[in-house]
């Protein structure tokens, strides 16, 4: 089974001096003519799972190839456990641990031998039935990679991924193609990397509800710029302070008020009441309502100097 890795550090506070497993300053991309990354700045720490979300063509892939190492940006500075990206050797690129949105081709494979021949790579490789229990894939270990259902092949992904126990995990759109149960199984085991293992997770994805449960904190990428950035709960309350306060009033007809005190208004509710009030329910503002607001503000023509625009450090 796997061996005990050194004492988990969590991400460090604000103020801390520790250099973050990720740090970018000022980052820009263009492809040709076209600009699609506008000085990016992050700071990532160790043990420190952190979501990038954002709509298609945000920049999401552009910003995590760029500190993979496999694109080069066109001015900013960079720096991933402690080395420029551009000039990572093998031993460095041994400490980070990938797991892409593309296939890799070894369809023909038998599941535990290509993840025991994977594991030949790395200096201190976790055992291979051990990492399949890991990811559920006990049962598949003599099956052929390409009889695998999507969301196995996901799992021998993300078990490739950990092969070279990483200290820095790169997961884009990890759970595509996974049903329920695979999922909730694969967050307890990305919480595990982090929370027991010190690992570094940085995470791509378009689901929200992923972002909310898995990542300390999250940054919104819309038009090449970060837009917001902070805990779930910090990004929850940005877009509207005020929360919904829905009821039906005896003459059946419903009603709806956004107020920045729900448990004022629901009081006063009561007051003028003569009894208990039908269909009352306290909407606070969700992650949801932060990501629609920063998107439809970037439809909508924001500029650069908009209020609410934020660095991810
Ligand atoms: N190799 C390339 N050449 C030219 N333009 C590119 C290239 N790769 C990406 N782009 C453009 O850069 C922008 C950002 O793309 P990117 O793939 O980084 O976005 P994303 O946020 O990852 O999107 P998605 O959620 O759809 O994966 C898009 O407008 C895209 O068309």
């Amino acid at each position: 089974m796997t061996t005990p890795r050194p004492t988990p550090v969590r991400p460090a506070p604000p103020g801390a001096t520790a250099l973050p497993v990720i740090r970018a300053r000022g980052v820009t991309m263009a492809y040709g003519d076209v600009d699609v990354l506008h000085g990016i700045d992050l700071d990532i720490h160790q043990g420190e799972v952190f979501a990038l979300l954002g709509p298609n063509g945000a920049g999401k892939t552009t910003t995590v190839e760029i500190l993979e190492g496999f694109r080069q940006r066109s001015s900013g500075e960079v720096s991933v456990l402690g080395a420029d990206p551009e000039r990572g050797d093998d031993a460095w690129r041994g400490r980070i641990g990938l797991v892409l949105q593309s296939w890799r081709d070894h369809r023909r494979w038998r599941v535990a031998e290509l993840l025991t021949h994977f594991a030949t790579y790395y200096p201190d490789p976790r055992d291979p039935a051990g990492l399949l229990d890991l990811v559920g894939l006990t049962g598949q270990a003599g099956q052929q990679v390409d009889r695998l259902s999507g969301g196995q092949r996901r799992r021998l992904d993300v078990a490739l991924g950990i092969v070279g126990r990483p200290e820095l995990l790169f997961l884009d759109e990890p759970t595509t193609g996974f049903d329920p149960e695979a999922r909730h199984e694969f967050h307890l085991l990305v919480e595990r990397l982090a929370r027991e293992e010190g690992v570094t997770v940085l995470l791509t994805t378009h689901d929200l509800v992923e972002a909310e449960r898995l990542a300390d904190r999250i940054a919104m990428l819309v038009g090449g710029r970060i837009r917001a950035c902070g805990t779930p709960a910090e990004l929850a309350r940005r877009a509207a302070a005020q929360a919904e306060v829905r009821w039906t009033a005896d003459d059946g007809t419903a009603h709806r008020e956004r107020t920045e005190d729900p448990s004022r208004l629901v009081w006063e509710l009561h007051q003028d009441a003569t009894g208990p009030i039908a269909g009352l329910e306290v909407r606070r503002p969700t992650l949801e309502d932060t990501y629609l607001h920063m998107v439809h503000r970037e439809d909508d023509g924001a500029d650069e100097a908009v209020e609410g625009e934020a660095q991810a450090v």
